[in-house]
């Protein structure tokens, strides 16, 4: 609620009083106060405004009365009276006795004055008489004469405000920016009115056809004079607050016009009607936005012929739009498509990932977060397209975190595929380099195989892998051998069986081809699963095991025949064709690789069996004699040296000519190969056993003197005796007799001791066989 003070306040302000009262407005208020104090027959009259906090006196005729302090001032009692007052005499008055009027010179001792109200009843001022003699009161005549001039003087004051606020309005509106018009309803809307400024807004050539009576619609441009017309007589009928109109002035080069429209009464009944039209000249800014829109446009087509993807986020809302390119390059239909962050996240490669959360902390970070990365999203179809992202934050809050996000996106996977190719084969043949450099320097498949497994699984991203190479046992029963195999231990068991056999430096095997793996070897092909494509020869995996979603087996095939397998699983994205003849030139090396060491195990093998051969006998494999004598040599010089007793046995089967003579030549041999088994049977590891012709054997007993030598030589000829030699349905019994003798004397030879043996056996014999006898 405005307090009497502030709506006088309010008044003067609005009256520019005190300070914006110009010359002439000022002379003539003192002419007013002139006429004032004749006519009242004294010597001062003034009128005065009251500010906020002092007098100000606008005219005066004679000395002007201003007083500084406000508790001495009339006009303010007046004003806060709301009423006149009259003192005739200062002096006299007990409340003005010391009245600053008294100290004038000559002292002025009357005073009458009236406050002076505003049209609207606010009272800003006083207008006063004064006369240095005091004077009977005044009458009510002369004071209502005082109230009427002040009634006059404030109109005059408000008309004289009105006027000057016209001529500003006018002169603003003939610099500003809109023109107005009054125009008529009838034939074409002629002018009635035109400001000053229409030569400004309109243009010359139109402003002029306007004065020469061209009404105003035919200024208007063909293309939109129908519907300026249309939207004119609409407003009349509906006279809206306002209606906004925009066209295009006629002639090459027309301006483009913005009108807001105001109906205005008709003057007098039965007149027409009119409007006042308020024009702004907005061609500059109707080029602009044409500007903009072909920028705009030929924006878009520079991002539609890039085949560009776009995407506007908005990170407070997590609400995003993106062209219909975007939702093309994933498969989809933008219509069909409902963009979301955290839908598009969902999509992107979980091995890419990564990269949109540096993304992130990038965009945290100040300046345009420019970004450019390269990532894979899934299409609609399962598969996965590469993308390139260039993206920049578009808006920042106060504390600088990013809250838009724009950017562009364009689908790669053509180049990202050539690209990951070249890097592919370039791993590949390192790997493979590698692995040759490393079979050829140890000849340890083993070894290169575990060398080459981590490199593989990188290169084509895979999560287990494992290279399998196929062995063939005496029984002909194939196994696949791993000498390298990805931690697959899944629980206690299998991970206490794994560390188990590489304690063992063993390596894990599989013998049942009845499966996923198996299925490569068997039918000697590649074999590829996938959650959607599953192998029928998948047959489940144990339980515990981490779940196999993609799986890729490739033979390793040389000279038409399989030698061993690779297998990758868990390729984010599955196994396809190209990966396949990515890999053939490693499975062909591994091939060669495998080959190679199978040919120098059977190489070694060969000259393994060359060397058994040459010493071994061919009927028992036991020593030969030649054999069993360098053995012989040998023990005793070590027996010489010091190396222990020794006791060596002469061994002859009794009266063997009759087992042939009775059995038959093979029965013989039966025979024979029944005792060398006997005999392998009671020689321990350092003992040597040898035939040394016919059915004579021989059995070196390390470490031990005759005595002891008994219990074991005893044992053989009991066992012997006892059990008959099972022949075609028949049981051959033969028994042994044995001569042995400890080492000689040192100087001896090996003939002295084979002697003293041969002795010892002779006796044996002689004694009634199957008996042992030392020598002497
Ligand atoms: N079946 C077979 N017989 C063999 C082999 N080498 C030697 N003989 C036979 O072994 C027999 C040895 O017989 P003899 O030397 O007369 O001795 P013996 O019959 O065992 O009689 P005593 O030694 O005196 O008990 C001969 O008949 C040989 O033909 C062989 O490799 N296989």
């Amino acid at each position: 609620m405005p307090t009497p003070e502030s709506r006088r306040l309010q008044t003067l302000l609005n009256l520019s009083l005190p300070g914006g009262l110009g010359d002439k407005p000022r002379e003539e208020l003192r002419q007013h106060t002139e006429e004032m104090a004749r006519l009242f027959n004294v010597p001062v009259c003034q009128i005065s405004v009251l500010d906020r906090d002092a007098q100000h006196v606008l005219a005066a005729h004679g000395p002007a009365q201003q007083v500084n302090d406000m508790r001495h001032c009339l006009c303010a009692q007046m004003i806060a009276q709301q009423a006149p007052l009259v003192v005739p005499d200062l002096q006299a008055d007990p409340r003005w006795h010391d009245h600053p009027l008294l100290q004038a010179d000559p002292p002025l001792r009357f005073y009458a004055g009236v406050p002076v109200p505003s049209l609207a009843g606010v009272y800003f001022g006083a207008l006063c008489i004064m006369d240095h003699r005091p004077r009977p009161d005044i009458t009510p005549r002369e004071l209502g004469l005082l109230q009427r001039l002040a009634v006059l003087i404030s109109s005059s004051l408000e008309r004289r405000m009105r006027h000057h606020r016209r001529r500003m309005d006018a002169e603003l509106l003939s610099h500003g920016p809109t023109a107005a018009v009054v125009l008529q309803l009838s034939n074409g809307w002629p002018p009635v009115y035109t400001s000053g400024n229409l030569r400004e807004v309109i243009g010359l050539d139109a402003a002029d056809a306007l004065a020469a009576g061209t009404p105003f619609e035919q200024l208007i441009h063909a293309d939109d004079r129908s519907r300026f017309a249309d939207a004119m007589r609409g407003h009349l009928e509906t006279p809206l607050p306002a209606l906004q109109i925009s066209y295009q002035l006629a002639g090459s080069g027309g301006r483009c016009i913005r009108q807001s429209t105001f109906t205005l009464p008709s003057p007098r009944p039965g007149e027409p009607r009119r409007v006042c039209a308020y024009l702004v000249d907005e061609t500059r800014q109707k080029r602009l936005e044409a500007s903009i829109a072909a920028t705009k446009d030929r924006l878009l087509l520079a991002v539609e012929s890039a085949q560009l993807g776009t995407f506007d986020l908005d990170l407070r809302t997590g609400i995003g739009s993106i062209n219909a390119r975007l939702a093309e390059i994933i498969g989809h239909r933008l219509e069909d498509y409902e963009y979301t962050p955290w839908g598009w996240l969902e999509r992107v490669h979980p091995l890419d990932r990564h990269y949109l959360d540096t993304m992130r902390s990038q965009l945290a970070a100040l300046g345009d977060g420019k970004q450019s990365v390269a990532y894979r999203v899934r299409h609609s179809d399962g598969h996965y397209v590469w993308v390139q992202s260039y993206s920049k934050v578009a808006e920042r809050d106060a504390a600088g975190m990013p809250q838009r996000v724009v950017g562009t996106l364009m689908d790669v996977t053509a180049q990202k595929h050539d690209e990951l190719k070249r890097q592919r084969q370039r791993q590949l043949l390192d790997a493979l380099n590698d692995v040759q450099a490393s079979f050829l320097l140890n000849q340890d498949m083993r070894a290169a195989s575990k060398r080459l497994l981590d490199p593989l699984l990188a290169m084509n991203e895979s999560l287990f892998g494992f290279i399998g190479i196929l062995r063939k046992g005496p029984d002909g029963q194939r196994s696949l051998v791993l000498p390298a195999v990805s931690d697959l231990a899944w629980d206690a068991a299998t991970r206490g069986r794994m560390a188990m056999l590489e304690r063992q430096g063993r390596d894990l095997h599989f013998d049942n081809f009845d499966n996923l793996f198996g299925h490569v070897i068997t039918h000697e092909t590649v074999v590829r699963s996938a959650p959607d494509a599953p192998h029928p020869a998948a047959r489940g995996l144990p339980p515990g095991h981490p779940p196999l979603s993609t799986f890729l087996g490739m033979p390793i095939v040389f000279d038409g025949q399989v030698t061993g397998m690779i297998g990758l699983a868990n390729r984010p994205g599955g196994y396809d064709d190209e990966l396949v003849a990515l890999l053939t030139p490693l499975t062909t090396t591994l091939g060669a690789l495998i080959r190679a060491r199978e040919l120098d195990e059977a190489r070694r093998n060969a000259e393994a069996e060359l060397q058994r051969l040459a010493v071994a006998d061919g009927l028992t494999g036991l020593l030969n004699r030649r054999a069993f004598m360098a053995a012989l040599q040998d023990t005793l010089e070590r027996c010489h040296r010091g190396d222990g007793p020794c006791t060596l046995a002469m061994l002859d089967l009794d009266h063997f000519k009759q087992v042939n003579d009775r059995h038959g030549h093979p029965a013989g041999d039966e025979v024979l190969r029944h005792f060398a088994e006997a005999l392998r049977g009671v020689a321990r590891e350092v003992d040597i056993a040898g035939r040394l012709g016919g059915e004579e054997f021989a059995l070196l007993l390390h470490g031990v003197d005759v005595t002891q030598a008994l219990v074991p030589l005893e044992r053989l000829r009991a066992s012997l005796a006892a059990h008959p030699v099972p022949w075609d349905g028949q049981q051959i019994t033969v028994t042994v007799s044995i001569g042995t003798a400890v080492v000689p004397e040192r100087g001896a030879s090996i003939q002295t001791w084979l002697a003293a043996a041969d002795r010892a056996l002779y006796a044996a014999k002689q004694g009634g066989r199957d008996r042992i006898h030392p020598a002497d």
